[in-house]
């Protein structure tokens, strides 16, 4: 019996499909695919309604080329799309930015809400065991409950020690340069200094990096280049996991400026080794307090352990440094308000000599201003911090339409300190250094983003006012302006630097870029 020629049986089989009839198959299925990711993102997508580019809303390359291929953009272009679209924009598919002040409280709030973390930030920085690197809102609270007393007020006044000895080494290190005439970059003594405190504080040992010759510049530089590779990193994960595959060795070989972090997590890993073994212990470290915690095994794992420090290094020192040189260029370009600051210093702490003490510091009203301003102005982290709420929606009323706005449970919203700290209605001619603004309206610190708020506000931030203080105080204690006749104070000035290539934010790499050209904030002591 002879079979019709449209039998079932005669239908080819998968083995009968010729390469091109594959890839045809599946260029049409993939591109189906992306046309209905594309219409249900435009039109059914839950933030279909929140406004923004057509092209943020389709896809997250759109944003991606602004961060990665013109390199760190896309916060400029956040902005001028804030003017044309109003408070709320959607800037990728699943993320909305806000730049209403008043939905900071909402957005990043105490225990009582949930707020897990976008794993953008996670990504970028490479540590997602860390604390800071969680994005669970539960786990977060477990990772993070044995650090919070570490870093407490208490904990940084009890070990206040730490700051007056480092700034007793950095100002050595200024006096150095004031008799050689040589050229100071600000930012690397402040990165020094604050490596120096950081890893003292966290690990009870120093990089030493204040007296090492060049305060250890070319490692402080290696590092900030490395965070140029974080929108690189955050999009794409085996990027991540190339870089991390080379043994230390070849890493150092091709960058040796690196070696001294490898150094550090040798030092890690033997002290990880000390907190696991129950032993008398001279000095407590941010390892002990974990292993003393109430946590599981898994969470007292070594490579946990090691991604917790390693965050705690990098959020404290560039962080600290970039707000801690950019606020002494205002005060060096502003020497009616460096003066009246040294009036103020002078009076309270006559003998340049004695050692500083935080309690007399934070008592000074205009220094608390100077660095409140200086942390508005300047904050040392520039990133979008993104905050989803897992389990309930959050509502958001647009001020100037009266609209209201409901974010689906699992929306990423992101705010920034950098457009926060300058709305124009809190703050008046927002780009200028104003620290007057803070004696006369301090209940605007409740509007600052510089430190995160809520359940996730940075762990660093009791040391880091600890060393703002410490640092300006010390300076210009100090040192004074120029005056040309007067010898009978030493002075600091500004040295080739200039706001537009030096200071300015151009570029947003989790930390703020100047230009390319800049050679940093530079000073000459005399
Ligand atoms: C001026 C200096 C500093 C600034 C502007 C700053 C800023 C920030 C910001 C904005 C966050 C939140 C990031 C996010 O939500 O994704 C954060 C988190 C964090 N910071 Fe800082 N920081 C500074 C200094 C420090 C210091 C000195 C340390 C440690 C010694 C530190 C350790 C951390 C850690 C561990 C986190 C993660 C906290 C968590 O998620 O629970 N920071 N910091």
């Amino acid at each position: 019996m002879t079979v019709p020629s449209n039998s079932p049986d005669q239908l080819p089989g998968l083995g009968d499909l010729t390469l091109q009839m594959i890839v045809c198959i599946l260029t049409v299925g993939w591109g189906t695919y992306l046309i209905w990711l594309g219409v249900y993102r435009l039109y059914i997508h839950p933030l279909a309604k929140v406004p923004g580019p057509r092209m943020a809303a389709v896809t997250r390359w759109y944003g991606l080329y602004y961060d990665v291929w013109l390199g760190g953009q896309y916060f400029l272009k956040v902005e001028e799309l804030h003017k044309q679209y109003g408070p709320i924009v959607r800037i990728k598919p699943n993320e909305v930015h806000c730049n209403d002040p008043e939905f900071v409280e909402v957005l990043f709030t105490g225990p009582l809400w949930k707020r897990d973390k976008d794993p953008w930030l996670p990504r970028a920085m490479a540590v997602p065991l860390a604390a800071g690197g969680t994005i669970s809102h539960d786990l977060h609270r477990s990772r993070r409950a044995p650090l919070g007393p570490y870093f407490s007020k208490q904990s940084v006044r009890k070990q206040e020690v730490i700051l007056q000895d480092t700034l007793e080494k950095l100002l050595r290190r200024f006096e150095e340069h004031r008799n050689t005439g040589t050229v100071v970059t600000l930012s690397e003594a402040f990165a020094a200094a604050a490596a120096d405190i950081v890893t003292t504080f966290s690990f009870g040992k120093s990089t030493n990096s204040v007296e090492k010759k060049d305060f250890n510049g070319p490692f402080f530089q290696a590092i900030d280049a490395s965070f140029r590779l974080s929108h690189i990193t955050a999009n794409f994960g085996w990027v991540r996991a190339f870089l991390r595959s080379p043994p230390p060795q070849i890493v150092t070989w091709i960058t040796p400026a690196l070696a001294p972090l490898f150094e550090l997590h040798q030092q890690w890993k033997s002290q990880i080794r000390d907190a696991k073994a129950p032993t008398e212990k001279q000095v407590t470290t941010i390892f002990d307090q974990i292993m003393w915690a109430k946590l599981s095994p898994l969470e007292k794992r070594s490579k946990r352990l090691h991604q917790e420090a390693e965050l705690i290094f990098l959020a404290g020192f560039s962080t600290t440094a970039a707000t801690s040189s950019m606020l002494t260029f205002e005060l060096l370009a502003n020497p009616g308000k460096m003066n009246k600051l040294r009036a103020e210093l002078l009076q309270a702490l006559p003998h340049t000599d004695s050692p500083l003490s935080l309690s007399e510091l934070e008592k000074l009203p205009y220094l608390s201003a100077v660095i409140q301003e200086g942390i508005r102005l300047h904050p040392g982290g520039a990133l979008r911090m993104q905050r989803i709420s897992p389990d309930k929606p959050l509502i958001y009323t647009d001020p100037r339409t009266g609209t209201t706005t409901t974010f689906p449970a699992g929306t990423s919203i992101s705010m920034d300190a950098p457009s926060i700290n300058k709305n124009p209605e809190l703050f008046p001619n927002p780009s200028e250094f104003v620290p007057e603004r803070w004696l006369q309206s301090p209940h605007l610190s409740r509007y600052l983003l510089t430190f995160s708020k809520g359940t996730r506000i940075c762990l660093g931030i009791n040391l880091a006012w600890g060393m703002l203080y410490y640092f300006i105080a010390g300076v210009f204690r100090n040192y004074g302006p120029p005056t040309g006749t007067d010898t009978s104070f030493p002075t600091i000035e500004l040295y080739e630097t200039e706001r537009k290539k030096d200071v300015d934010t151009v570029a947003e790499f989790v930390i703020p870029v100047a230009e390319k050209e800049s050679k940093g904030i530079r000073v000459l002591f005399r």
